[in-house]
């Protein structure tokens, strides 16, 4: 087995470069997903209360774990507190649910997903009579500090946010008693999110790079006919290299300077996402790449646009 290619984080810890993202596969498929993921080489699995897998996610990395291929301390896995669960006093039975489902002692890493709160209920979308989601007013500071106990009770080891902006990060750092080790936001070349990331690196915090593929189960969101892996310059490069354009648009996250958490469900395209570290992008490459011009957020949550503490408001 090849070395375990990692990053180091603010507090000291090491996070795998290149994890498997877990958001839409199903149950039922997702357990052997991870096992394959292990078998060829990933250390770190990205997961999420909301993806409503964390089961048989657990189940795919303890079936690992008993065969003797890892141990628990050989592989990072993330996972994220939901908007139901903001308040403070919800925080801990949060991850301890998620605890229980990934039949797991601790998490390496638990995130804020969302800067925005909803109500506290037991799905994951509560919705009024008129199907309109019930948002409600969390202070997110209030949340990161039920956060950072969890650092302090060992239930996780390292702690982060999701998808929070510049401002947004400006208030946790000044209220921060930990710092957040990263904040995983969405990037690839049609969004490259080229501020907050300057900005998260004069902080030391890293970036994980989501939907690095450009999500292609989500046609849904997409008002154009652009998809990601399709766009020509990417073809050439990948052709140029003898690379698929997945692996471009992985190692491009990782010349970056990012984590990336490409999502698969599907074996070959597993082995082959992983199958990065033998290759560089030259600066021609890398300027490329950064040159598609912003086409749209793929994962922009359009019911919370009215949420005060929603995001993306004045970022691109
Ligand atoms: N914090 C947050 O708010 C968010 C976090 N995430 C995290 O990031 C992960 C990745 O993002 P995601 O939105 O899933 O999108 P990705 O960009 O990772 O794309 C995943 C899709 O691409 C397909 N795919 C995977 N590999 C290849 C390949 N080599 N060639 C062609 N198609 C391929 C997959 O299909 P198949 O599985 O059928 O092979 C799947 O449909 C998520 O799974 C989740 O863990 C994502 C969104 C938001
Ligand atoms: O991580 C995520 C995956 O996608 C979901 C649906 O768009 C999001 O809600 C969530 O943030």
């Amino acid at each position: 087995m090849s070395p375990v290619h990692t990053l180091v984080l603010n507090n000291g810890k090491k996070i795998p470069i290149v994890g498997l993202g877990t958001w839409n596969s199903p149950p039922g498929v997702v357990a052997q997903a991870v096992k394959d993921a292990i078998d060829a080489g990933y250390r770190h699995i990205d997961c999420a209360h909301c993806y409503q897998n964390e089961h048989e996610v657990g189940e795919g990395i303890n079936a690992k774990i008993a065969e003797g291929v890892i141990k628990r301390e050989d592989i990072f896995v993330t996972s994220k507190l939901w908007n139901t669960h903001h308040e403070p006093m919800d925080v801990k039975p949060a991850l301890q649910h998620t605890l229980k489902q990934l039949n797991l002692s601790y998490v390496d890493l638990y995130l804020i997903h969302w800067p925005f709160a909803y109500q506290k209920s037991d799905e994951i979308f509560p919705r009024d009579s008129n199907g309109k989601i019930l948002h409600s007013r969390v202070d997110f500071v209030d949340t990161y500090r039920a956060m950072e106990y969890l650092v302090d009770d060992g239930l996780a080891k390292s702690i982060g946010v999701s998808n929070f902006n510049i401002q947004q990060l400006e208030y946790i750092l000044k209220n921060a008693r930990i710092q957040p080790v990263t904040n995983q936001i969405e990037c690839h070349p049609y969004l490259l999110n080229k501020k907050l990331s300057e900005y998260c690196k004069s902080k030391n915090i890293l970036i994980t790079a989501y939907s690095p593929l450009g999500s292609p189960a989500r046609p849904w969101v997409k008002s154009d006919d652009r998809v990601l892996l399709q766009e020509p310059k990417l073809l050439e490069i990948a052709k140029k290299h003898k690379k698929t354009p997945a692996q471009i648009l992985i190692r491009f996250q990782m010349q970056l300077g990012n984590i990336v958490i490409p999502k698969s469900v599907t074996k070959e395209r597993i082995i082959s996402n992983f199958d990065v570290f033998d290759f560089t992008l030259n600066e021609s490459d890398m300027n490329d790449l950064q040159n598609f011009g912003y086409v749209e957020r793929i994962c922009p949550m359009f019911e919370d646009t009215k949420h005060p503490d929603y995001p993306f408001n004045d970022e691109a």
